[in-house]
């Protein structure tokens, strides 16, 4: 068996349930997300040392609202409970749940009134962070109510002998003052080992993908990307030679970065990679178009054709089975995968994808972030260049111009990107920026002055960012001798473009990208 423990947060449509997953890694223990409609049985065949319930937007008492899954507590196995989860556990163990008037939003103060296995050790004074409308107003039976707030007499509970726990607040965010430690006294009252680590997270992986892929073949969609480079040689480590990259040039890519994937790449793994040069095709299906989900939708569908022409290109007589994608979390989420999560874009490799693929996906990424993946890759040994190359998306520049997607229009987008890229490189801010996404604004004109003469341009947007794990990010604050530089050239050096603006928007209540 695995020498690592896995805990469940079971999700009843948290907009963060993969934050607490994240807080359970923190602790060094593997934790993955599952849907609270996956019935017990195929939960209890990951074999989890421990379950948490998330939040959710739905009160316990409302029609429809989702329940705990049937038969879960029956399992014994140990159990904690986090707002919804919480209400879910009350209700569904004979405590009582009910709108009481009174909401906390925010910074609330906690009362510990009993240490209990929880709160062991902790002040008995502490902020923490609700988001709530609804209570527990009685804890079920033999359970002990352990903290209250002035207006949440129930605010934790425990019955250690059953190995149940609960609380209102939301550990797992950081302005809750002791979240991490409330979590890892739950981990370790259930028993987890702290063993787990990123190296685990590899070795795991590279065992899952030589079960599953057996002795086919597979396609890896390459992107020079870090989440796709780490995802081949999770891949190649399991199958080697049984390995092909496949790196398609759409036509939507920046400059150089073709021939940059092609001769990088190669040198530092070794990989089998083709390139394909599809930028005809993308181009012809993207005339006309403008709206932002159906550009995503049509790119994502060309991607998938394109590696039905190369499995075929690649072994006539028996087809390649399997596609590997360096598909992550947040890419997931966004694309509405979570349970009863909102589909905010369609990320071309997930939401994207047309509804007659052939392939099997090979995902070994799909539960982490980022920055985990980071880690990864460095676990693996793969160069810092690759490792902290800022992400880009992989519908490209066709997602970056506002309007329909001509040759011309990215023909200048390439040209203004290059510059920003350059000159934030040249100062040194590659590593403080999460990524920079350079949008034109095609549809909209301006009018300029330039040699004494009346312009009539596009305004390009240019959209610095600094993130953790590109679920949240905030406008990053580039000095301003960098901004004008950057300016001062995109509108000498790109014709048709005669104005440059920055966006000064965080994530929420913006995306990193324009569509
Ligand atoms: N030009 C491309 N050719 C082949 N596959 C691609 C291309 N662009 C993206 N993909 C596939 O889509 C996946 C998702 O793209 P995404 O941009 O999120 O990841 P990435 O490019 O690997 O890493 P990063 O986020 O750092 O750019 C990639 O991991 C890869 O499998
Ligand atoms: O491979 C990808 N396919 C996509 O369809 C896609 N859409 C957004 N992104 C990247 O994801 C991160 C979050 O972007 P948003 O805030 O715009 O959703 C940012 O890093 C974006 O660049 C994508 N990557
Ligand atoms: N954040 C949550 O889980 C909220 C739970 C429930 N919807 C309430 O308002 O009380
Ligand atoms: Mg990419």
């Amino acid at each position: 068996m695995s020498e690592f423990d896995t805990v469940l947060v079971v999700d009843f449509g948290a907009q963060y349930a993969q934050l607490i997953a994240r807080r359970v890694r923190e602790c060094h223990v593997y934790s993955e997300i599952v849907p609270s409609s996956m019935p017990v049985e195929e939960m209890m065949a990951k074999n989890p040392k421990a379950i948490i319930l998330s939040g959710g937007p739905s009160s316990v008492y409302a029609d429809g609202a989702p329940p705990v899954p049937h038969g879960l507590f029956a399992t014994g196995v140990p159990t904690f409970g986090i707002c919804y989860g919480f209400q879910a556990m009350a209700q569904a163990l004979g405590g009582e749940v009910a709108r009481t008037g009174v909401a906390e939003y925010g910074g609330t103060a906690l009362e510990v009134l009993r240490e209990g296995v929880i709160f062991a050790g902790l002040p008995s004074a502490q902020k923490v962070w609700m988001s709530h409308g609804d209570s527990v107003a009685a804890a079920p039976e033999g359970f002990t109510v352990t903290a209250s707030t002035s207006e949440t007499p129930v605010a934790a509970f425990e019955h250690p002998e059953r190995g149940l726990y609960g609380v209102q607040f939301h550990p797992e965010v950081l302005h809750s003052e002791h979240g991490q430690t409330v979590l890892r006294h739950f981990l370790e009252a259930a028993g987890c080992r702290p063993s787990w680590t990123m190296l685990n997270i590899v070795e795991d992986s590279v065992e899952a993908v030589r079960r599953q892929v057996g002795d086919g073949h597979a396609i890896c969609a390459l992107s020079g990307g870090v989440d796709s480079a780490v995802a081949a040689a999770i891949v190649q480590r399991a199958i080697g030679d049984r390995l092909t990259c496949v790196f398609v040039d759409h036509g939507l890519l920046r400059k150089g970065e073709a021939e940059q994937v092609e001769r990088d790449f190669v040198a530092v793994t070794g990989v089998k990679l083709r390139v394909v040069d599809a930028a005809d095709r993308f181009i012809k299906a993207l005339e006309g178009v403008t709206d932002p989900e159906e550009k995503r939708k049509i790119i994502g569908r060309e991607f998938i054709r394109v590696f039905e022409d190369e499995q075929r290109a690649i072994m006539a007589d028996k087809p390649v089975e399997f596609l590997v994608q360096g598909t992550l979390y947040p890419d997931v989420v966004e694309s509405g995968g979570g349970t009863g999560t909102a589909n905010i874009k369609s990320h071309h490799n997930v939401g994207g994808l047309p509804d007659d693929l052939r392939f099997t996906l090979v995902e070994p990424l799909r539960a982490l972030f980022k920055d985990e993946v980071r880690r990864a890759g460095e676990e693996l040994g793969l160069p810092a260049a690759m490792v902290w190359r800022q992400p880009f998306p992989g519908p490209g520049l066709g997602i970056r111009i506002v309007g329909e997607v001509t040759r011309e229009r990215l023909e200048l987008l390439r040209e203004a990107d290059a510059i920003a890229r350059e000159e934030l490189s040249r100062a040194g801010l590659d590593r403080q920026i999460w990524q920079c996404p350079v949008v034109l604004l095609a549809d909209v004109r301006s009018v300029g002055v330039q040699g004494d003469g009346r312009t009539y341009g596009h305004p390009v947007v240019l959209r610095p960012v600094t993130s953790e794990d590109a679920m949240t990010a905030d406008w990053a604050k580039v000095p301003f001798d960098v901004l004008s530089r950057i300016s001062t050239r995109i509108t000498n050096e790109v014709r048709e473009v005669n104005r440059v603006v920055l966006d000064v928007t965080s994530k929420p209540p913006g995306t990193i990208e324009w569509e």
